[in-house]
């Protein structure tokens, strides 16, 4: 692992102690010395990237608790439960002021919002990762871990329910979606404003959440073993309904990718029709990167779809499996995708 600059410890030690949760991905990536690319993720410990910052004791104690080590595209329903039981037991803890995760960014919004949707404290906890290995040139990892480590220290960052940094910028779990694969600025949101934003250990939060998230999420103090089957399916100009026949087995809810406004053709209209009425829960939502898909007549005259409202089609996934843990109604279901 290649060095980087060490910069002294002059301040001393400060009091707050932040939890570190390594999960892997690319900010423990290791590959060829220098490159960006060809590596692979999960190989490195976090507490030798931290070693890399010295400069992070001068914010926090920091005690580090090696979870898993995966690409988070092997992020599953498993570890979230693992990874959520992990954060209500170090959180309880008196001594500790804040959690960081570290995560691959592939997933890192499903796993963030599953987050913001189940854990039950106000401290803040905030995910972060890299889209360079840990030994490339001038990866990008130390400096975020080292602000997440800021951002869980700050008394600012309570409340805010689950967040996650990237570059300086304080997104809120519900709203950041990654939206390039090859720069370090990766991410942004979907249609809503960011919660604030950093200058090096500084924090500046700027907006709360109107979403409820945490301790005044309905999900917060639930017992999870396993999650109900929510699919996922694309509609493209001249889908066959072929693939919604494929789903239906052993299956509780579809999440629909729409174009447009969380739109399809008049035969996935019918097919959808057919499965929600065998009693599959049905949420429209769309393929545009900016989009709100509210409920609406003409793609569903009956009234029994439920529109995604401004979550991605993948944290509708998640809502709708939480929400279908208590209930299959699609009204109350609709009212909790107005207010999550
Ligand atoms: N930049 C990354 O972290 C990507 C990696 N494949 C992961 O999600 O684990």
């Amino acid at each position: 692992m290649p060095q980087y600059s060490k910069i002294l410890e002059t301040r001393p030690k400060a009091n707050e102690k932040i939890i570190v949760i390594a999960t892997g991905g690319t900010i423990a990536g290791s590959g060829e010395d220098g490159r960006t690319t060809e590596y692979r993720a999960g190989t490195i410990d976090v507490s030798d990237i931290l070693e890399t910052i010295p400069q992070i004791n001068n914010l926090a104690e920091i005690e580090m608790v090696p979870l898993i080590s995966v690409d988070s595209n092997e992020m599953n329903e498993r570890y979230w439960i693992k990874l959520r039981n992990t954060i209500n037991e170090q959180a309880k803890r008196p001594d500790v002021d804040g959690i960081v995760i570290t995560h691959g960014t592939d997933t890192i919004e499903e796993t963030a919002y599953f987050l913001n949707l189940t854990i039950a404290t106000e401290k803040p906890v905030v995910l972060t990762g890299a889209m360079r290995p840990a030994t490339a040139t001038s990866p990008d990892g130390p400096f975020n871990l080292f602000q997440a480590i800021a951002l869980a220290a700050n008394e600012k960052a309570h409340d805010c329910g689950v967040m996650c940094l990237f570059s300086s910028t304080i997104y809120s779990a519900r709203n950041i979606a990654k939206t390039n694969n090859h720069k370090i600025d990766a991410f942004g949101l979907n249609e809503q404003a960011a919660l604030g934003y950093m200058r090096d250990a500084d924090v500046f939060i700027t907006n709360h959440p109107t979403t409820k998230h945490t301790l005044r999420s309905k999900f917060c103090n639930q017992q999870f073993d396993a999650f109900p089957k929510v699919k996922m399916a694309t509609y493209y100009a001249g889908a066959d309904t072929d693939i919604l026949d494929a789903l239906k087995h052993d299956c509780d809810g579809i999440v629909v990718i729409g174009t447009g406004s969380g739109n399809y053709s008049q035969a996935w209209m019918q097919k959808l029709d057919e499965l929600a009425e065998s009693g599959i829960v049905i949420v429209r939502s769309s393929r545009v990167p900016h989009s709100i898909v509210f409920d609406e007549q003409i793609f569903d005259p009956k009234n029994h779809f439920i529109g995604s409202n401004t979550l991605t089609p993948f944290k509708a996934r998640i809502l709708l499996m939480l929400c279908l843990t208590q209930t299959r109604n699609i009204e109350e279901i609709r009212n909790t995708f107005f207010r999550y």
